[in-house]
């Protein structure tokens, strides 16, 4: 009761002005606390407008102010807190004042977003790096390192746990996705399954649907060889159609129609670019949420669901699947998944499966197309290891011992991996990390930009920015496309800033599976057909079209194809 009375005499006392800003500090130093913080939206809800309410509701009571005074007074609480907020992060108080960045991202993540929602967000940070250096501030909290001795410490030590960029990978029944995962005992047990679906075994298992998958498009192509083939469609066809079969057991008939059929994978296109900025405002996220969700985002879902869901309640796989071995159907055990993670699974698999690797085979024809003696080369070690037309998808191992289609995979993934990005991580020890060098307080976000790291002349060298296949090679002498040659020792090629998979316990679990399709679809294609650019291609306006929303959404990159002879 006397506290009461002591609040109503400040109150009294006090000019309503000075009750809200204070009000509005006091609040501030809670706020920033977690304001990158996934935090239920009750908190934001209740800092942002129920304080504020309240203090007017008594305000009014106590001093009689006008409507017109309440709003002014609510828009100077706002505006002391955002203000607040402001000062804090660009003054020499915060953790981070040290490192360099632009202004903007010192401010707000809003800046990356505003980046990412741009497209270019992988050329933008690539540019940031140049101009501030190895270690840039791209969020009041948050930290891009262009430096390959970072990669160890931030993803494969497993003392820094995915970030709140995550906090979006959750689908609308509310099952966090895989790669939503940030717990790390939780994540072991999700991933658990897929690693033995993902072991050389079970790859082997699956070389059948590769094979026959790999086989579609060029059956399909060799019907069209008269006009132009848009290369990057054919490729998410085979990408989709692909994952279907392999996740589903199920036809989407991409190939076969030769278009997009349910709009499956413009949607998906369409919802990563959504989920790809709010990302990067995570407190955005919940919000969001809270609204109707877009009908490509509803659409997206059913489709996936539907698809899963009929798989699980048939009466087993035709063929070893993904779900075979999700749902141990190879042996009598229980499957260590719920239903709804194993249905997440299936969606997860379309969505990390199916376009990111339609995006490396087409990078791959670009390159190949736009440096013909690296395809040539190609060409004949494909011819070497499978003279006879047509048997190149015969015997998939083989593919894993030829040097120069892993060396021109590698450089595709190296140049333009198909995430693009770098994949965030958060320093959660209390007495905060040394990373490549620098200390990195607790509650700082953290990641390796994959675009830069691949093309920084510490670990790439020489010409970093160039598709030069050789580099992977282990040769005593190499030829640089200017017909220059240069000794073993003018060489750099670090292997391990090279992380288009990612690294540690959370990199990609279908990597093995990916190297394999990648591999059978690029000797199926180099093998049958002579492929040159379109007259109508620009091919200069390739890579400017492609659009980093954490995977790449590519433009179209259109061919003529010509079938070989023998
Ligand atoms: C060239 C093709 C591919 C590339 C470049 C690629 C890249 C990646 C990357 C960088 C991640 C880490 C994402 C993160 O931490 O945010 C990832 C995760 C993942 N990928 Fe892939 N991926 C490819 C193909 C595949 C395929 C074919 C599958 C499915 C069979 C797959 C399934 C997954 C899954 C399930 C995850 C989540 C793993 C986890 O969080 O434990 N990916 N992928």
């Amino acid at each position: 009761m006397a506290l009461l009375q002591l609040a109503q005499d400040a109150f009294r006392r006090s000019h309503p002005a000075s009750v809200m800003g204070w009000a509005a500090v006091a609040c501030y130093a809670l706020y920033h606390k977690y304001l990158n913080k996934p935090v239920h939206p009750l908190y934001h809800f209740c800092l942002l407008l129920v304080v504020p309410a309240a203090l007017l509701a008594l305000l009014q009571a106590i001093h009689r102010i006008s409507v017109a005074q309440e709003c002014g007074y609510a828009l100077f609480y706002w505006l002391v807190m955002a203000s607040a907020t402001v000062v804090y992060r660009i003054s020499p108080f915060h953790p981070l004042a040290n490192y360099p960045g632009p202004l903007a991202a010192k401010i707000s993540k809003l800046y990356l977003a505003y980046l990412t929602a741009k497209g270019r967000a992988h050329e933008d940070v690539r540019a940031l790096h140049s101009k501030y250096g190895d270690v840039v501030r791209i969020g009041p909290n948050e930290l891009s390192f262009n430096r390959s001795d970072a990669i160890q410490t931030i993803y494969a030590d497993k003392t820094m746990p995915k970030g709140p960029y995550y906090v979006a990978r959750t689908n609308l029944a509310g099952v966090v996705q895989l790669d939503g995962v940030r717990d790390f005992k939780e994540h072991a047990r999700r991933r658990r399954p897929w690693n033995k679906a993902m072991n050389s075994a079970a790859i082997k298992s699956y070389e059948p649907i590769v094979s026959s998958t790999a086989s579609q498009p060029l059956g399909e192509l060799s019907r069209r060889i008269h006009n132009d083939v848009n290369i990057s469609d054919w490729m998410s066809f085979y990408g989709f159609d692909f994952m279907g079969r392999m996740v589903f057991g199920r036809e989407w008939g991409m190939l076969k129609e030769g278009r997009d059929v349910n709009d499956y994978w413009h949607t998906m296109d369409k919802c990563l670019t959504i989920v790809s900025w709010s990302s990067q405002i995570p407190w955005s996220v919940p919000i969001i949420r809270l609204m109707k969700p877009p009908p490509e985002v509803l659409k997206m879902q059913k489709i996936s669901d539907d698809s899963a869901t009929a798989r699980l309640t048939s009466e087993g796989s035709r063929v070893k699947d993904l779900y075979y071995y999700l749902l141990n159907e190879d042996d009598s055990s229980k499957s260590e998944l719920t239903r709804d993670e194993c249905i997440s699974e299936g969606v997860v698999a379309i969505v990390a499966g199916s376009d990111t690797a339609a995006t490396a085979l087409t990078h791959l024809c670009y390159y190949l197309l736009t440096h013909p003696d690296s395809l040539k080369k190609l060409r004949q070690e494909i011819e070497e290891a499978y003279p006879t037309l047509g048997s190149e998808l015969d015997d998939l191992s083989r593919q894993a011992e030829m040097p120069y289609l892993n060396a021109c995979i590698n450089e595709t993934l190296r140049l333009l991996p198909p995430v693009l990005t770098g994949l965030q991580r958060s320093v959660t020890a209390g007495s905060g990390a040394i990373i490549a060098g620098y200390f990195v307080p607790e509650g700082v976000d953290v990641s390796v930009h994959h675009y830069s790291v691949h093309r920084n002349s510490q670990d790439f060298s020489p010409i970093p920015d160039t598709f030069w296949p050789d580099r992977w090679l282990d040769q005593d002498a190499y030829v640089l496309p200017n017909g220059d040659v240069i000794g073993k020792g003018e060489v750099r090629t670090n292997r391990g800033a090279f992380m288009p998979f990612s690294v540690g316990p959370q990199q990609c679990a279908g990597k093995n599976l990916a190297m394999v399709e990648l591999r059978a679809v690029a000797c199926g294609l180099f093998r049958r057909f002579d492929l040159s650019l379109s007259e109508r291609m620009n091919i200069c306006d390739y890579e400017k079209g492609l659009r980093d929303a954490y995977t790449t959404v590519r433009g179209p990159l259109y061919v003529k194809l010509k079938p070989r002879k023998e």
